[in-house]
C-alpha cells in the first residue's frame, strides 16, 4: 500500500495555483444570468462573446502566476495561451455548469444552453462533457491544478521547447496524483479519470469555431481578442 504524502514544497505549489485560480474566477453571475431570464439567439452570442472575452483576460492572469511560466520562451508563453484558451473555458463552463445548485436549477440552465442558438449537433459532446465533469465532484485544488495542467500542455502547436513545458506541468501531475489518492483512496483509478477529461475536451477544441459560425443567427460578431484566440472570422 504506497504511503502517499504531499511535500512541503507541493503543498505550497499547490496553495500558489489555488490561490491564483481563486484570485481569477470568472464570475459565477452568467449561471444566475441565464437562469433569470431566456434570451434570444443573438442575446446568448453576444453574452458568450463577452464572457469568453473577459475569460481570457482572466486566464491570462492566472497563468502568469504559474511558477516557472514567465521565464519560458515569450513565443512558447503565447502558443500555450493560445493553445489552451478554448479548452480552459469549456473546462471553466463544465465546473460553472457542475456548481451544486438549488433543485431543478441545473435542468433549468441545460434547458437554457440548448435552446441559446447553439446547433443541435454539438449538444450531445458538450453535454457529455460538462456532466462527466459532474461526476468527478472535483474539489476546487483538483479544478486549479486541473487548469494549470491544461495550459502546460507541452504538445500545443508552434511549442518550439516542449521540454521546458513538460518540466513545468509534470510537477503539478505529481502533486494532483497525490491529491486524487489521498482524496478519493477508494477509487485508484480516479487520478487516470481525471486526466481521462483532458482528451474529452481536447475534442471539444475540434468543434469549437463551427459551434460559434452555425449559431443560429446572422453576422456573427466576435472581439478582436476572440478572433486572435479563436479560430474564426
Ligand atoms: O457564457 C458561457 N460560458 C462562459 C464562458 C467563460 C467562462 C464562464 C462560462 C456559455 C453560455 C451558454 C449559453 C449562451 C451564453 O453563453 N456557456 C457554455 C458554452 C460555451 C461555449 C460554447 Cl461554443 C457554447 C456554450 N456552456 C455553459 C455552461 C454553463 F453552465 C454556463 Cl452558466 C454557461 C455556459
Amino acid at each position: 500500500k504506497e504511503k502517499v504524502e504531499i511535500t512541503k514544497a507541493q503543498r505550497a505549489l499547490m496553495k500558489v495555483i489555488v490561490d491564483a485560480y481563486n484570485r481569477h474566477k470568472i464570475p459565477q453571475d452568467v449561471a444566475k444570468k441565464l437562469l433569470q431570464d431566456q434570451y434570444s439567439a443573438e442575446e446568448n452570442f453576444l453574452l458568450l462573446t463577452e464572457m469568453a472575452t473577459s475569460q481570457v483576460q482572466v486566464l491570462v492572469e492566472f497563468t502568469k502566476n504559474i511558477p516557472g511560466f514567465l521565464s519560458l520562451n515569450h513565443e512558447d508563453q503565447i502558443a500555450l495561451l493560445k493553445g489552451s484558451a478554448v479548452e480552459a473555458m469549456f473546462l471553466r463552463s463544465a465546473q460553472v455548469f457542475s456548481q451544486k445548485m438549488p433543485n431543478g436549477h441545473t435542468e433549468v440552465l441545460e434547458e437554457r444552453i440548448r435552446k441559446s442558438g447553439i446547433s443541435e449537433e454539438f449538444m450531445t459532446p458538450m453535454f457529455n462533457f460538462y456532466k462527466s465533469i459532474g461526476e468527478l465532484h472535483m474539489i476546487e485544488e483538483e479544478q486549479a491544478l486541473l487548469t494549470a495542467i491544461t495550459i502546460l500542455t507541452p504538445d500545443r502547436p508552434f511549442v518550439k521547447d516542449q521540454q521546458a513545458v513538460e518540466r513545468l506541468q509534470e510537477p503539478m501531475l505529481e502533486v494532483l496524483r497525490k491529491l486524487c489518492v489521498l482524496q478519493h483512496p477508494q477509487e485508484p483509478q480516479y487520478f487516470a479519470r481525471l486526466l481521462g477529461r483532458l482528451t474529452e475536451l481536447r475534442t471539444l477544441n475540434h468543434y469549437h469555431a463551427e459551434m460559434l459560425t452555425s449559431w443560429r443567427m446572422n453576422d456573427h460578431k466576435f472581439t478582436p481578442l476572440l478572433c486572435e484566440i479563436w479560430d474564426v472570422q
